[in-house]
């Protein structure tokens, strides 16, 4: 595990590291969040006056992978808006469950949304956002009871799981170092699915510079 978190934060740099070439070359669009970032990260730079980009990214590494409190609210996020919002079987063999026979090539689909917010298996809050419900991590969380699945699980579980949590981190942690944002009044919740699960009409944030 140390080691993928090693090679996820390599892979990281190299991408902000390549986004500064791109943009010291005056090739990288600046209207973009990531673009938007280094903007600000420069400002504070050009501020404290020192030159050293890398030391500002570590740091935000740092606080990304320290932070579990951020690690609580990414797994309630995923509870209640599972980027994928369903996953899809087929059954090679005649399976009976119960009194159901499923004959083989039977398509199955495990409706997460279904599933996260069943009350009778997380509780009366099951559609409350509630990170403190993962203060013990998952497996206390679900009572060893295979029904959190954002990334799926078992043999075919996610295997980008780590980066794409990580990369969550790093992001909020390098807007939170420069802005504060609210939620704008234009946005009007509206769950969709396309493939992955995404506010129908954008999510609009107000960002106020630090
Ligand atoms: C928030 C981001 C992500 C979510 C919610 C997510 C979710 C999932 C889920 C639910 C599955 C299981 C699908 C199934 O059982 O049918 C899966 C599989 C997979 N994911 Fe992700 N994923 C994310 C990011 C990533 C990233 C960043 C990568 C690659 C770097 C990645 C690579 C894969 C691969 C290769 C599989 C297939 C694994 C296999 O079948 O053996 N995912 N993902």
């Amino acid at each position: 595990m140390k080691e993928i978190d090693k090679e996820v934060k390599i892979l990281i740099k190299e991408i902000i590291n390549k986004r500064v070439k791109a943009k010291e070359n005056g090739e990288s669009p600046k209207e973009d969040l990531l673009g938007l970032l280094l903007d600000s990260n420069d400002k504070e730079i050009r501020k404290q006056g020192n030159t050293n980009l890398g030391l500002a990214l570590t740091k935000s590494l740092k606080t990304a992978n320290s932070s579990t409190l951020q690690d609580k609210k990414l797994q309630q996020i995923c509870l209640l808006y599972p980027p994928i919002a369903a996953l899809g079987r087929m059954i090679h063999e005649e399976t009976k469950i119960e009194n159901l026979i499923l004959p083989s090539g039977s398509h199955l689909m495990l409706h997460l949304m279904l599933l996260h917010y069943d009350a009778n298996l997380w509780g009366d809050d099951a559609n409350e956002f509630n990170p403190e419900r993962f203060d013990e991590g998952v497996s206390k969380a679900t009572k060893g009871q295979a029904i959190y699945f954002p990334f799926g699980g078992g043999p075919r579980i996610c295997v980008g799981q780590a980066f794409a949590m990580l990369e969550a981190k790093l992001a909020l942690v390098m807007i939170l170092r420069h802005f504060s944002f609210k939620l704008s009044p234009s946005y009007s919740h509206a769950p969709h699915t396309i493939i992955t699960l995404q506010p129908q009409f954008g999510a609009q944030l107000i960002l106020s510079e630090l």
